[in-house]
């Protein structure tokens, strides 16, 4: 891009998300669930606040002792632990979802004090570390939780990229404030991936010239948390072409950077940029922060065993409590608009994308087959991605 373009673009890039935040409410909604989900992380409770009911919350893979002692100080009754109806089926080796409870109701299970301990806690989050249990817990309702609670209890472990499985009790607001514990209300957490696809603004761009695409810019986006940002590679012009060819690619380590023959990550995204410099219009690549459909890369390496052991990667997903696909597309579809680009011919195999995007006002004007030879290793992978997520193979 010439040096012209480069400072009419820097004109247009929006203020630091920062300064956006000073008295935006839904901005402080976004930083109170950024930052509750980083004290899951570290191992300390947090309050879950509903308006008239309240939990105190600790995700199972990272609480310590020290944590549930916290936990149980502020808890008004003993702690259940809240599972994915899928993890939980597997923990209680049957089937736990009853016609008339979805999938996404979580289920809380009662725990011994024996299993109320950090070890046991984790092997019951994690199918890998599961070990053989002193006792079956027992499914419990969950007894004056309000409804919203669960499910968004859930949803916060899964913004933290954690286990979806969390020890949680009715709470006083006010205990948990002299713990110093943190309190995020839960329709901040339940309006969480529309704000951080919504706020997500221009924060950086640079002409970066690739192997397979000498035309090449990257431009960063970030949203109004402060999380991972998302990345777009522009090959030639796209931004003036009428349909021009994009790939909406997902973030995979393992495939992209280290060539693991597991997936098909790595052919794609050099393959969409090589295709994309042919083209007479470019193409736009976005690079979105969903490492392993939206599970984050240690969820995908757990994952990967359980696949060694025979599942495939769409049960392996759900056995973690995870969906098969968690990736939220109103994030390129946000992208897309910043960069003008309103009309697209999609590289890719998965229908779901082609409906994701045009749910989200992305005028998709074609579908450009995006297949690449097995490679001996990834044949079972890109079966079930027929099979199962229904792709496309011509
Ligand atoms: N959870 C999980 N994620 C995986 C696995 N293998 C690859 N991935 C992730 O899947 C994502 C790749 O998805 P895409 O390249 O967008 O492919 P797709 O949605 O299957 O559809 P296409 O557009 O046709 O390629 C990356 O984030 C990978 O890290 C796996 O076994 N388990
Ligand atoms: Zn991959």
């Amino acid at each position: 891009m010439a040096e012209a373009s480069i400072s009419a673009f820097s004109a247009r890039l929006t203020g630091s998300p920062a300064e956006k935040a000073v008295g935006d409410p839904r901005a402080l909604a976004m930083r109170a669930v950024h930052r509750a989900a980083s004290e899951l992380r570290r191992g300390t409770p947090v309050l879950l606040d509903g308006g008239g009911e309240s939990l105190i919350l600790a995700a199972a893979e990272t609480v310590g002792a020290r944590g549930l002692a916290e936990l149980a100080e502020a808890a008004l009754a003993a702690p259940v632990l809240l599972l994915s109806a899928s993890r939980a089926a597997a923990v209680l080796a049957r089937p736990v979802s009853a016609p008339a409870s979805p999938e996404e109701v979580p289920v809380a299970l009662r725990l011994s004090p024996a299993l109320l301990a950090p070890d046991s806690l984790r092997s019951l989050a994690d199918p890998v570390a599961e070990q053989l249990l002193p006792e079956s817990p027992q499914i419990v309702p969950a007894p004056g939780f309000a409804e919203a609670l669960p499910p968004a209890a859930i949803a916060l472990a899964k913004i933290g990229r954690l286990l979806p499985a969390l020890v949680a009790a009715p709470a006083s607001p006010a205990i948990a404030a002299r713990l110093g514990l943190l309190s995020v209300p839960v329709d901040a957490v339940l309006a969480y991936p529309l704000s951080a696809a919504s706020s997500l603004a221009r924060v950086a761009e640079a002409r970066v010239p690739l192997e397979d695409a000498p035309e090449a810019r990257i431009t960063a986006f970030r949203a109004a948390d402060g999380g991972i940002e998302h990345l777009a590679i522009l090959v030639g012009s796209p931004e003036t072409a009428e349909a021009p060819l994009c790939r909406i690619h997902s973030e995979c380590f393992t495939g992209d950077l280290l060539g693991s023959l597991r997936c098909d990550c790595g052919p794609q995204l050099r393959g969409a940029i090589a295709r994309m410099a042919a083209e007479p219009g470019g193409g736009v690549l976005l690079y979105l922060a969903q490492e392993g459909r939206g599970i984050g890369l240690v969820n995908k390496l757990r994952a990967y065993t359980l696949q060694d052991s025979g599942l495939d990667t769409l049960d392996a997903n759900r056995a973690l409590g995870y969906g098969a696909d968690e990736r939220d597309f109103r994030v390129a579809a946000t992208m897309l608009e910043a960069l003008g680009i309103p009309r697209i011919r999609l590289l890719t195999n998965n229908p779901d994308k082609l409906a994701g995007l045009a749910a989200c006002g992305i005028n998709v004007a074609g579908r450009v087959s995006h297949l690449f030879a097995a490679n001996g290793v990834n044949d079972g992978y890109l079966q079930t991605k027929k099979a199962r997520f229904g792709h496309l193979m011509g």
